[in-house]
């Protein structure tokens, strides 16, 4: 049985210091009062930890994931390669490469393991895509959807 407010959305990030340019995902996903749970791990620095939490995630009853992270950013595809729900990567700026680095380690999924990627520190976009696609089975967060894109057009 599902408990209520429990988290829906589960976000990862390779670093704290992933943390100030994922804050909107977190601000937007609060406006639509969406509970989400959020977890710091790197697939590069703690594999185990960030196999646990994602091939876990749907029994915990996570639908979608959002999973960011910058540089070699491989947080995305190893989640995706553990999770059956749908994951929205979120590339990183970074102080080398400009975040390009990031999008394209992302993006570049082979096939059989896909992965949504939205813009260079794309945060709070991330947020309303992950209601988006809970919204195609949940009518409350559709008309949340709704309510957005019309106080958006005003
Ligand atoms: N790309 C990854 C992964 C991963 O893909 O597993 N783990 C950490 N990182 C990224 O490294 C950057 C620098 O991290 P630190 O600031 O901790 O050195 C961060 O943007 C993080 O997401």
């Amino acid at each position: 049985m599902a408990v209520e407010n429990a988290p829906v959305v589960g976000i990862i990030m390779g670093s704290e210091s992933d943390m100030p340019a994922m804050q909107p995902c977190m601000d937007q996903l609060d406006a639509f009062g969406v509970p989400y749970e959020v977890k710091v791990a790197s697939a590069h620095r703690k594999p185990a930890v960030v196999h646990e939490w994602a091939s876990t995630a749907h029994q915990r009853g996570i639908r979608v994931i959002v999973a960011a992270a910058g540089k070699a950013a491989h947080l995305g595809g190893v989640v995706a390669a553990y999770t059956p729900n749908p994951v929205i990567t979120v590339p990183m700026k970074t102080s080398d490469l400009g975040g390009l680095d990031s999008l394209l380690s992302m993006v570049q999924m082979p096939s059989g393991v896909p992965v949504a990627c939205v813009a260079i520190n794309g945060a709070k976009n991330a947020a309303i895509l992950a209601v988006q696609i809970l919204g195609a089975g949940d009518d409350a967060a559709r008309r949340q959807i709704i309510d957005f894109k019309e106080s958006m057009a005003q």
